[in-house]
């Protein structure tokens, strides 16, 4: 059985810019397939052609081996076997919490009451909230509401469910333990699922694979890691957080990182020419020349912030006219903020392209 098949999707609201341009995508059955962008990428509305809450102008796409559009085929929604979360909860305000669960079983073949009740009990207990079956939806907080509306999502055992931003309403602590747990759920229950987000961290910990969308169009699918390995544009590596640019260029004399001199131990065997270099906070590490001459790139750089958080230090350098971020677990370097500290990396570690072709080195 696939999951879902996505066929050269177009869809446009006026204008000549397409929301979704001649977009195509296979997911695997089992599979939580991320979609990540930003604002204005198409997320959205990639998500609502799935549900049928949009309809796209042209191409085609199956659930479980069934075409639910194109060629002439147009399934509504409620016919779909989804189950959907949405940012907002939306649940019925009238109907208890078990009532809200139960919900979408009545709908599916006749179910005996006894059975819908037990199987929305079961469901509830999943998301570890059986004992607020009897209260309404405002007698219980947000990060309960979004449990039990994914209860909801999951008491049907549906072919594909939907996920739009449901995190994203809830407070810090909250976002962490529920993204913890959908993560568990998906593990256990092996459900296959399409998750809309725009933070890089959630994408990454909850997907088996992540499409990074730029207008419209997949910049680039594929596993957290590989992502963020090897992204393949400079617009993937910025929105997975990569976001420390430098500009690096080999001259016959020597090296510029930002225009000022860099001693490079080992070029890698870059040719004479100018590359973007992105580079992951955790990959740059400041100190004494002394304590930096074994990296492959050094050069001299001011220290214009020095940020505590907790688990880590955030150390933020003037390079030239920009700023780059380093952050290490050690909080024992002993620069003064406003000193001059030497920054060390490895070339190999950096994602390159070269300037003029954006395309990977
Ligand atoms: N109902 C609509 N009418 C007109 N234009 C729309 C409509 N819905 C979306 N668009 C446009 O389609 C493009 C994609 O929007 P979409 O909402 O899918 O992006 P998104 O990546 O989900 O953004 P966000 O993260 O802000 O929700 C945008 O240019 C948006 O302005």
């Amino acid at each position: 059985m696939s999951g879902v098949e996505i066929a050269r999707l177009c869809k446009t609201f006026g204008g000549d810019v397409p929301a979704i341009d001649e977009l195509s995508l296979a997911i695997e059955p089992g599979e939580m397939l991320v979609l990540l962008g930003p604002s204005g990428c198409g997320k959205t509305t990639l998500l609502r052609c799935l549900s049928g809450l949009e309809r796209p102008d042209s191409g085609e796409i199956s659930i479980a081996d069934q075409r639910v559009f194109g060629d002439r085929v147009e399934v509504p929604t409620h016919r779909r076997d989804l189950g959907m979360v949405f940012q907002n909860y939306a649940l019925w305000p009238h109907m208890s919490v078990v009532e809200n669960v139960e919900f979408p079983l009545r709908y599916r073949g006749r179910l005996p009451r006894e059975e819908r009740r037990r199987r929305a009990h079961e469901a509830l207990s999943l998301v570890e909230c059986e004992h607020l079956g009897d209260r309404l939806p405002s007698q219980i907080s947000g990060g309960q509401q979004q449990r039990v509306a994914l209860a909801r999502a999951l008491v049907g055992e549906p072919s594909l469910i939907l996920f739009d931003e449901p995190l994203s309403n809830l407070d810090y602590r909250l976002r962490v333990q529920l993204r913890q747990q959908i993560r568990e759920l998906h593990r256990s229950l092996g459900f296959t699922g399409v998750y809309v987000t725009h933070d890089q961290t959630e994408a990454m910990q909850l997907g088996s694979r992540v499409v990074v969308l730029e207008r419209g169009r997949v910049a680039q699918v594929g596993t957290p890691e590989q992502l963020f390995r090897s992204p393949k544009s400079p617009y993937v590596a910025d929105f997975l957080g990569i976001d420390n640019r430098v500009a690096l260029e080999r001259k016959r004399e020597g090296w510029l990182a930002n225009g000022l001199p860099a001693q490079v131990a080992d070029g890698h065997g870059l040719p004479e020419g100018r590359y973007d270099l992105f580079l992951r906070a955790s990959d740059i590490s400041i100190g004494t020349p002394a304590a930096m001459a074994g990296y492959g790139v050094t050069l001299a750089a001011t220290l214009h912030d020095k940020v505590f958080a907790g688990e880590v230090t955030e150390w933020i350098l003037q390079l030239g006219d920009t700023r780059i971020r380093a952050v290490s677990g050690h909080h024992d370097v002993a620069a003064l903020v406003g000193e001059r500290v030497v920054v060390g990396f490895e070339l190999k570690s950096a994602v390159v392209f070269r300037s003029e072709a954006s395309t990977p080195y």
